[in-house]
């Protein structure tokens, strides 16, 4: 079998059209939604990443905003434009660009940004809110995978959901949405015994470690679906997790690297900048 390959650049294009119909809306109530990308220091990869986001933010037609600081500025430095952005009426998502330099407390920054302009939702608040399932932001690589799951028609109830990868940002996440949608999660990480006898039992795999070619065929039970969040550099090419030849073979979907979770990351993004502006100026998109 060769495993159908989620396109999910072609499906962040159609999710794109249905949020530019939203600004399109808000345009005519005279409302352009902000957004304003912190970068501190010159992680190349970082910068990749946010001039990604920048692309999109101008062709939908969202206002945005990027504030760089060198990789010498303090925590300070950072909370005082934090605090700005807070009060500006014109910004209605904040994101501050992981990783930080060490110096730097991320939780503290973190913690600085108003829940209501995390678009991010990486807020305590946010977090928590997310976990109990109540309406609000959701995490932008975890709710690009479900929309992928979603676009492909499976039942997520009853599920055995195996995350590979506990960060912050995407494995401890998307195991609780997906724990939301009624499936049995299963977490896995680096100090876990015999990774392979528990990536087997997957009928879902998410793999959002940060290791090339992690998973390989012998990882992976036929038939599953295979969710690379891996962004890894090898010789100067993009590769994931997932050793793509071989599980494409064994899987039934599978998430390609590039192409896949990153450019539906930025389309979650920009939604959440939308629902943000939304909710602060109380109009309906
Ligand atoms: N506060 C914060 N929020 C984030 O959402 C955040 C972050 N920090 N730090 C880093 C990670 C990583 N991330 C990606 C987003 C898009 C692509 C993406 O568009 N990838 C393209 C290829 C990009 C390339 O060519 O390098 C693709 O997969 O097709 C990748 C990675 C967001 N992150």
């Amino acid at each position: 079998m060769s495993a159908t390959i989620i396109d999910g650049k072609q499906l962040a294009q159609k999710k794109g059209e249905m949020i530019k119909t939203a600004l399109e809306r808000l345009k005519t109530q005279g409302i352009t939604p902000g957004l304003a990308v912190m970068l501190v220091g010159e992680d190349p990869a970082s910068e990749t990443y946010v001039r990604n986001k920048q692309r999109a933010c101008e062709r939908m037609g969202i206002h945005s905003r990027l504030i760089r600081l060198p990789t010498t500025a303090t925590e300070q430095h950072l909370l005082d434009h934090v605090v700005q952005l807070n009060e500006d009426p014109h910004i209605d998502g904040i994101l501050v660009q992981l990783p930080l330099p060490v110096h730097i407390s991320t939780e503290t920054v973190i913690r600085a940004i108003s829940p209501e302009k995390d678009v991010d939702c990486f807020h305590p608040l946010n977090v928590g809110k997310m976990i109990l399932g109540e309406t609000g932001f959701l995490p932008c690589t975890p709710h690009g995978i479900l929309v992928m799951l979603k676009e492909i028609g499976v039942t997520l109830s009853g599920k055995h959901v195996v995350v590979v990868g506990r960060s912050h940002i995407v494995g401890k996440p998307v195991g609780q949405l997906l724990l939301n949608e009624d499936a049995t999660v299963t977490y896995c990480h680096s100090r876990t015994e015999n990774l392979s006898s528990f990536t087997k039992q997957a009928d879902i795999l998410i793999v959002a470690v940060g290791r090339a070619n992690l998973i390989t065929e012998a990882d992976v039970k036929e038939g599953a679906i295979v969710i690379d969040v891996g962004m890894n550099r090898v010789n100067n090419k993009l590769v994931g997790d997932v050793e793509f030849a071989s599980v494409r073979d064994k899987a039934a979907f599978l998430t390609p690297v590039p192409g896949g979770v990153g450019p539906m990351t930025i389309t979650m993004l920009l939604e959440n900048t939308v629902y943000a502006a939304t909710k602060a100026r109380a109009v309906m998109a």
